[in-house]
Parts: structure tokens; C-alpha cells; sequence
């Protein structure tokens, strides 16, 4: 029988904050499948949860978002939601409008019809038990799916796609932008209510004090964020540099969504190919990796690597003259030099920064070299054969 005595392990904040989690989201899906049913529990099948920091541009970029991944349903701003009469009438009662009554009131947001062919979210999760709420949804968005495989609804139960998109800004762009945005808002509405026409935005005390400009930056990195990147192993995950010109940033946005566009892959299976390089990565490096490659030869090795060079001069470059309509020269070789593994390197490396392809290829041929007459048996010596394949774009003979 055991004898410890030691008094229960005190559970972290984490843990707590989880199981909170537990009980918000299993209380809100609850109520959900009572007052919709099931089969009726029909999400977005992409959410994009857009994500920066104050002034980051989230506002001037959703439209382009949306645009580019045909959403038509307009961004669901969840500040705005929680000003919704029905979290107002909860606000008047004295009610706080907790992570419960967040989750509840955006899931149900979700649920509309509109939403259903991709949602864009501005402002969530904002906290951990709203990020543990959204863990949870795409679980049983997965569930559900699996569940509706062989029905006739199953289409409307397609494999969820959750991107997380952060635009980042640093604390003094962010504080700038917010300001810029003040002053903006106040010329606007100036004119509005000068002429009369048009709509009033809406001023917000921090786009006016450049220090609560920067207490809203403060508790971005230190609250949003973290939550944010929390679900960086999960779901797919984009990281944008936000502190560009506007071109910049949206070109930074589509090169990120154009490579998961064509494929709708599980954030799961994605997280596992993601490690391998993309070919444009492996592009963008290989110049300056060619380069740096070179260089080194050049200091450490010159005298490998004057010697291949020589060798090209003389030997290769006659033949690849010659060659110059087909664009392709195999040459044979059998110089020592390339004894050398590294002078095989040094030589497909030069090359490459001439603008041809290179590659080599190794062929040892055995030759019969002695022949014992008491044991019968043939000795060989193995001939090292080089074959180097040289291809560059050929010159195009236009005929007739
Ligand atoms: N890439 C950018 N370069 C310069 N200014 C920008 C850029 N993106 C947005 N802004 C400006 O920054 C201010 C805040 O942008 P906004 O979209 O409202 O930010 P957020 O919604 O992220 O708080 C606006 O005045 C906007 O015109």
C-alpha cells in the first residue's frame, strides 16, 4: 500500500486555464447542438485569423485578403461583435462579457450562412482559453467531418483550413501608425461634419496619445501575440512582415497563402512537409551560397581551383564551343586531378556561375591487367572514367 503523504501537486495556471477551456467550450457546444442540431453546425471551411499589431494594417488588408481567397463574407471584427445588442444587453446587466460569452457569440457568428465559404476573423483569439476554444472547434470541425463522410451532408462538412496570419510592425511603427490613423480620422470627420455628407469613423482615444498608443503595443506582444503564436505548430501559420510599404506587404501576404491555395492540406500533414525547403527557398539562397562557395576556393584551395579552371580553358571549353547550336557537350576524362572529390565541386560550381548546367558522373571500368597461370586468376586495374555533361541553352537556328 502506498504510504506518501505528499499533498496533492498544485495545479500551474496552465492547467487551470485549460480546463477552464474545457468547460466554456464543452458548454457552448453544448448549447450549439441544442439549438441548431448537428448536422446544422456548419463552419467556415477556411478561417483566417488575422492577427498584428496595432496599426500593423490589418484594416487596409482585409479587403485584399479576401479578394485574394474569395471570401465574400465581410471581416468579422470581434470588438465589433462584442458591441452586438445581444453582448450590449448582457454588458447592461452588469455581466462581463467573459471568454464565454466571446466564444459563444462568435461561433454563432460563424454558423451564418454567409460565412460559409471562408471567414476572415480580426481580433481572436486574444487570450489562452480563447486559443484553447479554437483548438477545440477544429477538433470537432474534424470530428464532424468524419462523422458526415458517408452521408449526404458531406459536403457541407469539408476538412477545416485554419491560417493564423500575424502582420508585425515593431513598437515605434506601430506607435506612429496608430497616431497617422488619429489624425486621419479627425481630418475625416472634420469634413463629414463640415459638408454633411458621408459617415463619421470612429475615434479611438489611443490613435490621439502616443502613450496609450504604446500601452496597446505593450499588451499586443504581451498577450496577443504569444497567444497567436501558441498556434504556430497547429494550424498554418503566417508570419508578415508588416513594417513595408503597402506593395511589400501584399505581395508578402500572397507569396505566403500561394503555396497552401493549392493545397488543402491538414495543418497536421502540412506541419510535417513544411520542414522540407520549398524550390523558390532554395532559389533564393543558391546565388549568394554559389558566391561565398566560390570565394573560398578561391582562399582556401587556389591552387586546386586555378588548376580546374585550367583544365576547363584547355580541355572542356574547345568542346563546348563546338557544341554551342545543340547546347549540350559530354566530355570523358580520366585526369587525375579529379582524384579530388572537391575539384568535381570546385568545377560544377564554376559553371554554374558561367550559366551552364553541369553534372558528373563517375564510370570505373576494370581492365584486365595480369593473368596468374597457377591459379587461373585475371587481376584487373580499375580505369577512373569522368564523365562530365555540360548543358546550356544552344543557340536557335531559325529555319525557312
Ligand atoms: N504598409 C504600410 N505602410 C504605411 N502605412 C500603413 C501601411 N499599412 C497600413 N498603414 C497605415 O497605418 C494606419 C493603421 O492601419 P490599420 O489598417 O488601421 O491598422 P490595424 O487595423 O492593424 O490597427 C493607417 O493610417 C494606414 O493607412
Amino acid at each position: 500500500m502506498p504510504t506518501s503523504e505528499t499533498a496533492p501537486k498544485p495545479t500551474a495556471p496552465a492547467d487551470l486555464e485549460i480546463k477552464d477551456a474545457q468547460l466554456i467550450f464543452n458548454h457552448v457546444w453544448k448549447q450549439l447542438v441544442a439549438d441548431y442540431g448537428r448536422e446544422k453546425l456548419r463552419f467556415p471551411k477556411e478561417l483566417i485569423l488575422l492577427g498584428g499589431a496595432p496599426g500593423a494594417g490589418k484594416g487596409t488588408n482585409t479587403d485584399f485578403i479576401r479578394q485574394l481567397r474569395g471570401i465574400t463574407a465581410e471581416p468579422i471584427v470581434v470588438s465589433a461583435l462584442l458591441d452586438s445588442p445581444e453582448a450590449q444587453k448582457l454588458k447592461s446587466q452588469g455581466g462581463m462579457v467573459g471568454d464565454r460569452e466571446v466564444v459563444g457569440i462568435l461561433f454563432r457568428k460563424l454558423l451564418e450562412p454567409e460565412q460559409q465559404n471562408g471567414a476572415i476573423l480580426d481580433g481572436f483569439p486574444r487570450t489562452k482559453v480563447q486559443v484553447e476554444c479554437l483548438k477545440m472547434l477544429f477538433d470537432k470541425m474534424v470530428q464532424l467531418r468524419r462523422d458526415f463522410l458517408d452521408t449526404p451532408d458531406a459536403a457541407n462538412f469539408k476538412q477545416p483550413i485554419f491560417h493564423i496570419m500575424v502582420l508585425f510592425v515593431d513598437e515605434a511603427e506601430s506607435i506612429a501608425r496608430q497616431l497617422k490613423r488619429g489624425s486621419e480620422v479627425l481630418a475625416h470627420n472634420e469634413e463629414v461634419r463640415r459638408s454633411g455628407l458621408g459617415e463619421l469613423w470612429e475615434e479611438r482615444a489611443t490613435d490621439f496619445n502616443p502613450a496609450l498608443a504604446r500601452n496597446r503595443y505593450k499588451v499586443f506582444k504581451e498577450k496577443t501575440y504569444d497567444a497567436l503564436v501558441s498556434l504556430k505548430e497547429i494550424f498554418h501559420y503566417h508570419f508578415i512582415n508588416a513594417q513595408v510599404p503597402l506593395e511589400m506587404v501584399q505581395e508578402n501576404i500572397v507569396k505566403e497563402l500561394e503555396y497552401q491555395s493549392s493545397l488543402e492540406l491538414d495543418p497536421r500533414t502540412f506541419d510535417l512537409l513544411r520542414k522540407l525547403p520549398l524550390a523558390s527557398e532554395i532559389i533564393r539562397h543558391a546565388r549568394q551560397d554559389l558566391v561565398r562557395r566560390l570565394d573560398s576556393y578561391k582562399f582556401e584551395k587556389p591552387e586546386l581551383m586555378q588548376a580546374v579552371v585550367t583544365f576547363i580553358e584547355e580541355k572542356m571549353m574547345p568542346i563546348i564551343v563546338r557544341h554551342a547550336i545543340s547546347g549540350r557537350a559530354d566530355i570523358n576524362t580520366e585526369d587525375k586531378l579529379f582524384h579530388d572529390p572537391e575539384a568535381l565541386a570546385i568545377l560544377i560550381d564554376i559553371f554554374s556561375e558561367r550559366g551552364f548546367h553541369a553534372k558528373t558522373d563517375l564510370h570505373v571500368i576494370e581492365i584486365p591487367d595480369r593473368f596468374d597461370l597457377q591459379t587461373g586468376k585475371i587481376e584487373c586495374r580499375k580505369k577512373k572514367v569522368f564523365r562530365l555533361g555540360i548543358q546550356f541553352k544552344g543557340s536557335e537556328i531559325r529555319r525557312g
